[in-house]
């Protein structure tokens, strides 16, 4: 067998944990796959542990490992977007390919830190930063590379998408299931990135990025997260068919093509109704779920776990494994081993283009809306003409009993509609005397 793969392993936290048991359990199997012997050579530790293999160097100096000359692969677990940063760079600076879970670094510094691996001729590989275990990487990149894909929806945050099915099936409290969610090492080190959208829109940015051939742009990414969803939307929802899901979707509007400014791509992530019926609806606990709307291939639907120690393991090893690859064929040829692996975003740098990112208020979705007013005769008149004077078609109405001093809930689901249509209409809803509250929305999409 030619020269084994020396890995670093920076981080021994859940992830961390994780790629060590994989690499004990599967060694065997590794090895047939690869033809090569996988060895952990460095592990970055914050302090000395007892229960390392003493033929593995432990080390808190993990930019002096990512320089190191027993290490060919470091494997960034570390987290966060300062010190993995310069851990990442200086590995590159150094030639060592890398592999990293971490993806609010590559949101936030991706463009530089592909870049600057392309000029020192190495990959960053992030499998595991996106959907967890699921190989949406891989298969957006490489399974679907023929393709001209259109849109994109997924759950991509497994902590969010499990506190929801939690609260929804067994009626358990938000704080309790969030407790739960940590101690099963699914939750971010801030889990208000879980539960405020911002961790999925750290993998929708990436997952766009590789769509759509744009470069990676997280700060025009819409967010919404799961603390404002209630038990009475999620009930009046299921009554009209509908369940709730927080997904993040990436669009590509082709614009009415009068040289206006309404095409472009929406990113955005939100609490969505979607058809109860619909795959994504039954995606529960921890999994996570990207449905791919391409051309000529159709919808095709990825699931599996997004979160936890072994599903993340998993990927980040397969990022191994092509690299194991890449290695070989530098070995073989000096030259350049880029030419032997798919560009980081996977289009060639170059040909990225500057397609816009919609504005909030130039989106489209359907909508679902919860109104209270007083009832008396003539309210849900006002209402319907305000949203017909505003060009937008109602696809449902629910109006519940009066509830508490003569309030009727009125609920209404529409068809889709550019938001500052809806912006103006639920301005004026909100006008009328016989509005009590503000008018809650919820997006609605039947992701045909
Ligand atoms: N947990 C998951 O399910 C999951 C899934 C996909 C991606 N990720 C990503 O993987 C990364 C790691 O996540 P995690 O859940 O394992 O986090 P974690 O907090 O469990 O582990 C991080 C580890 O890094 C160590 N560490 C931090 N700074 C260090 C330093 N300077 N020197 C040495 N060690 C240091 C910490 O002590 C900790 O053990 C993050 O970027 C996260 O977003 C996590
Ligand atoms: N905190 C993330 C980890 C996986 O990226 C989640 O719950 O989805
Ligand atoms: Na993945």
């Amino acid at each position: 067998m030619s020269k084994s793969i020396k890995l670093a392993i920076l981080g021994l936290g859940t992830v961390g944990t994780g790629v060590v048991n994989l690499i004990n359990d599967n060694l065997d199997e590794l090895k047939r796959r690869s033809g090569r012997d996988i060895v952990i050579t460095e592990v970055g530790v914050r302090r000395q542990r007892d229960d390392i293999d003493p033929n593995i160097m432990q080390t808190s100096d993990l930019m002096a490992t990512a320089a190191s000359d027993n290490v060919d692969i470091v494997i960034e677990l570390i987290g966060g977007t300062t010190l993995a940063r310069d851990v990442i760079m200086h590995a590159i600076k150094n030639g060592k390919h890398v592999v990293t879970a971490n993806k609010a670094l590559l949101a936030e510094h991706g463009n530089e830190i592909f870049a600057f691996a392309e000029q020192h001729n190495v990959h960053v590989a992030y499998e595991a930063a996106v959907a967890g275990g699921i190989p949406i990487i891989k298969v957006m990149r490489e399974g679907l590379a023929a393709n001209k894909i259109d849109w994109l929806a997924g759950i991509i945050n497994g902590t969010g998408n499990f506190i929801m099915t939690e609260m929804r099936d067994k009626g358990r409290p938000f704080a309790d299931v969030l407790n739960e969610a940590q101690a099963l090492g699914y939750a971010e080190a801030d889990p208000t990135f879980d539960v405020e959208g911002i961790d999925a829109a750290h993998k929708l940015a990436l997952l766009a990025s590789i769509a759509f051939g744009i470069p990676l742009q997280f700060d025009k990414v819409y967010c919404e997260g799961i603390t404002g969803i209630t038990l009475q939307d999620v009930n009046y929802a299921e009554e009209l068919g509908y369940r709730i899901k927080h997904l993040g979707f990436a669009v590509r509007r082709a614009g009415n093509g009068s040289g206006d400014d309404s095409a472009g791509i929406e990113l955005r992530v939100h609490p969505t109704l979607i058809p109860q019926n619909a795959l994504l609806a039954n995606v529960n606990g921890v999994k996570n779920a990207v449905l791919v709307n391409s051309h000529p291939l159709g919808q095709t639907l990825y699931c599996g776990d997004g979160a936890g120690a072994g599903a993340t393991a998993s990927a980040v090893m397969a990022d191994v494994m092509d690299l194991v690859r890449v290695l070989g064929c530098k070995d073989a040829d000096q030259q350049n081993s880029n030419g032997h692996h798919v560009p980081h975003l996977a289009f060639i740098p170059e040909k990225l283009s500057d397609t816009p990112i919609l504005r909030a208020e130039q989106m489209i979705s359907g909508y679902y809306l919860r109104v209270h007013a007083y009832d008396s005769p003539g309210v849900l008149a006002d209402i319907t003409r305000i949203l017909s004077d505003a060009g937008i078609n109602i696809d449902a109405i629910l109006q519940k009993p009066a509830h508490k001093l003569g309030q009727v809930p009125v609920i209404i689901l529409t068809l889709p509609v550019v938001e500052a249509q809806m912006n103006l209409a639920i301005e004026k809803i909100e006008k009328l005397d016989t509005i009590t509250d503000k008018v809650v929305r919820i997006r609605l999409d039947e992701l045909t």
